[in-house]
C-alpha cells in the first residue's frame, strides 16, 4: 500500500519561505485535515505537493517514486490530483460532459453519479445553469471520476453556505472509505476535523501540531495554541 510522503519541504514565494521544513504522510483510506490561520501557507503547501509551485528543499514521494522534480502531469499520472481553490466547471458543457473530461470509462461516470444523485438528475444540463453548490459537486465529481489515489482539496466551501457545504462532506468521506488518501484544507476548521482521521496544523509556514483529528477537536486549547504558532 503506497503512501504519499512529504519530507522536510520548504517552499519560497516572493520575499522568502512560506513553507518551512514541513513533513506529513497521506495514507490510503484516511482524510487529513490541514488547518491553520489565514496566510499560514496551506494553499502553498498543496501547490508544492501537486507541482504548481517548485519545492526549494525536501521531497515528495509516492511509495518508492520521487515526485519532487516531476511535472504536474507526471504527478497526476502517479495518482495525485489537486482541486485548486476557486476551481470552476466548464459552464458550456453539460454535467456529463464535464465528468467525461476525466473519467476513463462510462462505468466510472456512473459510479461518480451514484455518489451525487442531485447531479444524476441534472446530467444533461449545462453546468453553468447549476447552483453554486451543485457546481462544486461537479468539480468534486470530476476529480473523483479520474479515480486518484491521492486527492488534495483546497477550500471547497468557498462561496457556499455552510448548509450546502455540509452536503459535500459525507461524499468526501465515502470517497476516502473507498481507498483514497485525502488532504483537506478548509476554512470551517471544525467541520474538516470532524470528518478527518488525522490533523495537521500549520502556522507561519511551520507545522505546529500533528495528531489524530478527534483529539484536536476535543482540545480547543491545543488548537488555539497551534494556531498561534506554538508547538506543544
Ligand atoms: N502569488 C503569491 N506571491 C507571493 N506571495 C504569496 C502569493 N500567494 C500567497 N503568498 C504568500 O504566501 C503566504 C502563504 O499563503 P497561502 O495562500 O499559502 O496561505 P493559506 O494558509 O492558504 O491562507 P488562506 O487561508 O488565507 O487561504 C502568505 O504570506 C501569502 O501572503
Amino acid at each position: 500500500m503506497n503512501t504519499l510522503r512529504v519530507n522536510g519541504v520548504t517552499v519560497a514565494r516572493g520575499a522568502g519561505p512560506v513553507i518551512r521544513d514541513v513533513s506529513l504522510e497521506l495514507v490510503p483510506g484516511r482524510i487529513t485535515a490541514l488547518v491553520g490561520p489565514n496566510g499560514a501557507g496551506k494553499t502553498s503547501l498543496l501547490e508544492a505537493i501537486s507541482g504548481v509551485l517548485p519545492i526549494a528543499s525536501g521531497s515528495v514521494h509516492i511509495g518508492p517514486h520521487d515526485l519532487t522534480r516531476q511535472s504536474r502531469v507526471g504527478r497526476f499520472r502517479r495518482g495525485l490530483a489537486h482541486i485548486e481553490q476557486g476551481r470552476a466547471v466548464f459552464g458550456g458543457l453539460t454535467v456529463l460532459e464535464n465528468l467525461r473530461l476525466t473519467a476513463r470509462t462510462g462505468e466510472q461516470v456512473d459510479q461518480v453519479l451514484a455518489l451525487f444523485p442531485e447531479l444524476a438528475k441534472r446530467a444533461d444540463s449545462p453546468a453553468a445553469l447549476l447552483s453554486g453548490g451543485e457546481q462544486q459537486m461537479v468539480v468534486l465529481a470530476r476529480a473523483f471520476a479520474a479515480n486518484p489515489a491521492f486527492l488534495l482539496i483546497d477550500e471547497m466551501s468557498l462561496g457556499l453556505a455552510p448548509v450546502v457545504f455540509t452536503r459535500l462532506l459525507p461524499v468526501v468521506s465515502r470517497f476516502a472509505a473507498e481507498g483514497a488518501a485525502i488532504l483537506l484544507v478548509e476554512q470551517f476548521t471544525h467541520l474538516a476535523l470532524d470528518i478527518a482521521q488525522d490533523a495537521v496544523v500549520v502556522s507561519s509556514g511551520r507545522v505546529t501540531h500533528q495528531g489524530p483529528a478527534p483529539d484536536l477537536l476535543a482540545s480547543p486549547a491545543t488548537l488555539h495554541t497551534a494556531y498561534l504558532g506554538e508547538s506543544r
